[in-house]
């Protein structure tokens, strides 16, 4: 038994750990509910032993922290935590406190959800949008601005009358399910490891350094509180009123209540309809409507009195695990899902549920027979989260991942380092190859549109398309003879294909479907290099020198094509009359005010475009180089710059020059 010292101990460091994977890696090593649970005890023994309370306990500290990457700035309001319950009695304990705290006055509360995301504090200043900051510890946060810009319903300025010199909103930045979903589905694409929910995707995306991916992520934020010196409403409602008013993104969810009854009711509409939202919410929030009765019930060191959170806890289900499958991705990945007796649980009946890898298999001790229970948490496909051990006959067998492919049989390989195991056999197994012809014709890659999964399937089955390239010698006469196949179809696949010729380089690229070369990556290498002869012939470290490529994708494109089969592929794109290299934009030249003068563009600009902003450098006669050395004469700096880049220029005595110094210079 530990001594109560070598509890606390425990705890303390075990939950600062887990706020540290939390806040500062994006992860989720246990459930919130079993965080929150261990906090409770925490709490508890720290009321009992108050001497052994450590200065650095999570109990009176908000859990995140500030990072290096972005400057950081200190909050005008700090940026607390809410206290919270997962139960209507500590609910009605709340009201009770309040009830006494405003010596039995009457009083209201606003209902939110409680959005699953990131608190974010937006600063206005003459109705311009001045600074986003995450909440960081709550005193400081992380000045992440640029990346706060990128959500297009956050009102850059706002107009009207009666508009306080400086006020601060608040609110919760999030990823939407359809930008999460559309984020995984390209990171499956590519081969990327999937994100694990929209919660640690925003957290992870507000933390980017290239404002550009974020905005390419369509975050957006519910703004939920109004903040200003001047005393310029009386409730919250007031307030939520006005900001909605002022155009800025108030979730229509929120809802005044007069009793605690109204509360338990409006908790238990949004249990079930909270399932049809845009995003993940996790609870609701209930908060005193009126300033003046919050400022009498005043704050604790982490979280004000006025406020609650009501958790809802992640709907479970037990059901029997009757098999597993094994699926096999476009680059050769094998994920098994578990086949399940089917059960309902969060107003859908659930079949099927994600284990994701071997380690998992292992990690939950699972076997063909099993009792599991299953939870749809912050996640959209539900998953295993343990094995009801009471219910287990005693002679089911362990599970054993497969060795080989269970579509070609070929011996799969698991990489140093990785969870995954993979079908090496890219060439001939059946769900790679029409894998990658679909990942071919996507919209964002070659845009075939008159084909689809279903004519892959069958060209795939009648021998007529083994690899892309395939695509551009399918005739008339190959098509017409095949079954369901009408001369208006065969016509309108060759035309679709005919017409993928003149897709532009960047998407071709990306279509041709080398490991981690999304559509971004794509693009960066387009712009840098131009052609693919150039790509084919860059070494790793040409590769790493293009901003915002690391080792991981050179070493993958190099691989790629030192493979002689890649070769031939490419050789018969090329002869197909596919675009292989970036349609010279002419330039057309403004003047010579930059001739001889090099720059290096950083950030994000108000007026431009990167790429449009190297075309008008180069336009004016001067050069856009890629990285910041001695000889550099500008460090073009835009909103977001990484702060090591302007650290190095300083150093060597480069000159910083803003967008506004740049068009002085061209003007
Ligand atoms: N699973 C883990 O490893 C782990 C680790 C650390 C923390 N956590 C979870 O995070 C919680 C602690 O985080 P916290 O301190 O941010 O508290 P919290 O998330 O429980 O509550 C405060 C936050 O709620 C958010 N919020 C959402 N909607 C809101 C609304 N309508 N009005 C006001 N605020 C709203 C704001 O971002 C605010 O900062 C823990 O209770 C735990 O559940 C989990
Ligand atoms: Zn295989």
């Amino acid at each position: 038994m530990m001594s109560p010292q070598e509890q606390i101990n425990n705890l303390t460091e075990k939950l600062n750990y887990y706020n540290h994977q939390y806040y500062q890696n994006s992860v989720s090593e246990v459930t919130d509910f079993e965080f929150d649970q261990l906090l409770v005890q925490l709490q508890e023994l720290e009321k009992q032993f108050p001497q052994f309370s450590r200065p650095d306990s999570p109990t009176h500290r908000v859990g995140g922290t500030i990072s290096k990457e972005f400057p950081s700035v200190t909050h005008i309001y700090p940026m607390l935590s809410l206290g919270n319950t997962y139960s209507e009695e500590e609910l009605s304990d709340f009201d009770e406190r309040v009830r006494k705290g405003l010596n039995n006055e009457a009083y209201e509360y606003i209902c939110e959800l409680k959005f699953d995301g990131v608190a974010l504090s937006m600063r206005y200043e003459n109705g311009i949008l001045e600074k986003g900051v995450t909440r960081g510890d709550g005193v400081r946060g992380d000045d992440i601005t640029a990346n706060v810009r990128t959500i297009r319903t956050m009102p850059l300025s706002v107009r009207g009358n009666n508009i306080p010199v400086k006020f601060e909103v608040r609110g919760e930045g999030f990823m939407p399910l359809s930008s999460f979903d559309a984020l995984n589905k390209e990171r499956e694409d590519i081969g990327e490891a999937l994100l694990a929910n929209p919660r640690n995707a925003a957290s992870g995306t507000f933390k980017m350094q290239d404002s550009g991916v974020v905005a390419r992520r369509k975050m957006d934020c519910y703004v939920y509180s109004f903040l200003s010196d001047d005393e310029v409403f009386e409730t919250h409602e007031e307030s939520l009123i006005w900001m909605k008013e002022r155009g800025f993104n108030v979730s229509p969810t929120w809802k005044k209540c007069q009793t605690v009854e109204e509360v338990f009711e409006y908790i238990r509409y949004w249990d079930t309809e909270r399932h049809k939202l845009p995003l993940n919410t996790d609870g609701i929030v209930i908060k005193i409507n009126s300033f003046d009765q919050r400022r009498e019930l005043g704050f604790t060191a982490k979280s004000p009195r006025w406020a609650i959170a009501y958790k809802y806890k992640a709907e479970a289900a037990t059901t029997l695990l009757e098999s597993i499958s094994y699926q096999v991705g476009r680059t050769g990945n094998v994920t098994p899902v578990a086949n399940l007796k089917p059960v309902p649980l969060a107003g859908t009946v659930v079949k099927r549920a994600s284990v994701h890898n071997a380690n998992e298999i292992e990690r939950l001790d699972l076997r063909i027979g099993d009792w599991v229970f299953i939870e749809k948490g912050g996640e959209i496909i539900p998953k295993i989260t343990s094995v009801d051990l009471s219910r287990r006959t005693s002679d089911l067998e362990t599970i054993i991942f497969p060795d080989t492919c269970p579509e070609c049989g070929t011996g799969l390989i698991r990489k140093e380092g990785e969870a995954n195991h993979y079908c090496p056999n890219e060439k001939g197994c059946p769900p790679q190859i029409k894998g990658k012809i679909e990942h071919f014709i996507q919209r964002k890659a070659m845009n075939i549109d008159s084909l689809g999964s279903e004519t892959i399937n069958v060209f795939y089955q009648k021998g007529l398309v083994k690899n892309p390239a395939d695509l551009y010698d399918l005739q008339y006469d190959d098509l017409i003879v095949l079954d369901r196949f009408k001369e208006k179809s065969v016509k309108n696949i060759l035309e679709g294909v005919e017409k993928s010729k003149t897709i532009p380089f960047k998407q071709v690229l990306f279509a041709i479907g080398i490991r981690y070369v999304g559509a971004t990556v794509a693009e960066k290498l387009t712009s840098y290099f131009k052609n693919i002869d150039a790509i084919a012939a860059a070494d790793l470290q040409a590769l790493i020198s293009v901003p915002e490529i690391g080792e991981r994708i050179a070493q993958s494109v190099v691989e790629f094509f030192q493979e002689t089969e890649n070769q031939e592929y490419i050789a018969r794109l090329r002869q197909a009359g596919v675009q292989l290299e970036q349609e010279d934009e002419e330039l057309v030249s403004e003047g010579n005010a930059l001739e001889g003068k090099t720059f290096v563009i950083s950030g994000v600009f108000q007026n431009f475009e990167r790429d449009d902003l190297k075309r008008k450098i180069e336009a004016n006669g001067g050069k856009v180089l890629s990285g910041v050395s001695g000889k550099l004469n500008y460090l073009l700096a835009g909103d977001g710059m990484g702060p090591a880049k302007l650290e190095k220029a300083t150093k060597l005595g480069v000159q910083v020059i803003s967008e506004d110094e740049f068009l002085e210079m061209i003007k």
